[in-house]
Parts: C-alpha cells; sequence; structure tokens
C-alpha cells in the first residue's frame, strides 16, 4: 500500500504521521515512513534549497522542475524499491501537494503537473491519501506558534487559500482514493477520526491479500 498524507501549512500532518505508524506497526505493517521534498541525502538538498528563504524570486517552472527532480530521486531510491519488497510506504506529501501548491498556489497549468507525473511516475500512484483540512488561518497560526516560517510559509492568505481549495477538490475528484479529516478540531478528535481511517486501511488491506 502507498499511503500518502496532504493539507496546508500547519494542519497537523506530521503530529499525527507518527501516530499513524505507530499503529499500523502495532499490527504487523511493515512499513517505511518518509516525505517530499525529501526522503534521500540528495532529495533533502533539493528540498533545502525550495524551503530556504531567499531573496532571488523563484521561478515557478524552476520549482516544479526540482519538485520532480527530487521526487524521481526518492521514488528510485525509497518510494519503488520499498513496494518491491511488499512494504507500505506512508509518505508525507507527494504529488497531490504538487497539484495544490504548484498549479493552485502558484497558478502553473495542471495539465504540465499531469505531464511530469506520468514522465516522473509512471504508473505510481498513491492507494489512500488522508487529507487533513483546516481554515488556512488555522493552519499558519499553529505553523507560527511552532516557529520560524520557511519560504513556501511566507506566502500570502489569498496563496493559501487556493492550495486549500485545489485540495478539496481533488478530493471531491477522486473520492474513492482521498479520506478527509477536519484537522481544526481538537488532537483528541483528530486521532479518533484517524482510528477510523487505519482501521479502514488495515481492512481493505486484508481484503486485498485474501
Ligand atoms: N488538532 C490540533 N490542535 C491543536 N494543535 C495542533 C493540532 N494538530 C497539530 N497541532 C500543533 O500544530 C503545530 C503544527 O503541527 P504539525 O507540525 O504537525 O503540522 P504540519 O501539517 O506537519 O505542518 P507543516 O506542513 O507546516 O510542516 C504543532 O505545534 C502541533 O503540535
Ligand atoms: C511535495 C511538495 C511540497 N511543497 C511544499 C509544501 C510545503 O510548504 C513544503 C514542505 O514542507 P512541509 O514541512 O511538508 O510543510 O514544500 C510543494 O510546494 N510542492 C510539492 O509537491
Amino acid at each position: 500500500m502507498f499511503i500518502t498524507v496532504e493539507g496546508g501549512e500547519g494542519v497537523g500532518k506530521s503530529t499525527n504521521i507518527d501516530y499513524l505508524q505507530d499503529y499500523l506497526r502495532n499490527h504487523g505493517v511493515e512499513l517505511v515512513l518518509t516525505r517530499e521534498p525529501g526522503g534521500t541525502a540528495l532529495a533533502e538538498q533539493v528540498r533545502e534549497l525550495l524551503v530556504q528563504q531567499r531573496e532571488e524570486k523563484f521561478d515557478p517552472l524552476a520549482e516544479l522542475l526540482l519538485i520532480f527532480a527530487a521526487r524521481a530521486q526518492h521514488i528510485a531510491e525509497v518510494i519503488e524499491p520499498a513496494l518491491g519488497a511488499g512494504h507500505w510506504v506512508l509518505c508525507d506529501r507527494f504529488t497531490d501537494a504538487t497539484y495544490a501548491y504548484q498549479s493552485g498556489g502558484r497558478g502553473l497549468d495542471p495539465d504540465l503537473v499531469r505531464r511530469m507525473e506520468t514522465l516522473v511516475q509512471g504508473d505510481l500512484r498513491p492507494d489512500f491519501t488522508l487529507l487533513f483540512d483546516a481554515p488556512v488561518e488555522v493552519g499558519m497560526e499553529r505553523a507560527r506558534n511552532r516557529g520560524s516560517l520557511d519560504r513556501f510559509e511566507l506566502e500570502e492568505i489569498q496563496f493559501f487559500e487556493r492550495v486549500r481549495q485545489t485540495y478539496l477538490r481533488l478530493a471531491r475528484e477522486s473520492s474513492g482514493r482521498f479520506r478527509v479529516i477536519d484537522a481544526s478540531q481538537s488532537l483528541e478528535c483528530v486521532r479518533e477520526k484517524l482510528h477510523t481511517v487505519s482501521t479502514e486501511l488495515l481492512d481493505c488491506w486484508s481484503v486485498r491479500h485474501q
């Protein structure tokens, strides 16, 4: 199973992914936890280039190409070998983030993202995607309280509104793959929902392996 976790800034992906990982491991799942951009030494270096604050304006196409360059390395070095060995892969962000940020947020043609997706991933697509959704202000407030902001987190509020709306549209269009979790609620309520989704994932897995 290839599972991705998505959402805007500060919604609680990192906080909850550890919980999900423990839950699945405790139920006998062998899994690899990874993230994008990043997941390998080289791809983590590309991540640094992407998230560092800088004076020079980042060209949106250059940003897109760097994201897919890191993704190609990550797929070849981590994701495909893990899936090939029968492990689950749990990935903090993947290509839905590219549709949300580079197309929704930056305004790049979604067809360009689609073509890059085909080129870099072939048939590889997530089996399940958990979307943590919260009003932009809620996520940004949490991100601000957490510490210093990176290059993406310094974008204007309208950028994050477009990101959020793109994620929600993707979830509606691929409702079989997405599970949307209301991340504006207390951590306790979010965990409850996450527990339901985790049980569903395990059920789906056992059905596939019968
Ligand atoms: N449901 C919640 N209620 C209150 N605070 C929360 C909740 N979920 C997470 N937080 C807090 O919000 C902050 C951001 O959470 P986290 O780093 O997990 O978000 P994230 O989605 O991974 O963010 P980013 O994408 O910006 O890295 C953390 O300080 C975390 O403790
Ligand atoms: C995969 C991916 C990521 N991004 C952006 C979104 C975030 O602001 C940063 C990653 O940091 P986080 O700790 O996971 O929040 O990268 C993007 O713009 N496009 C992508 O495809």
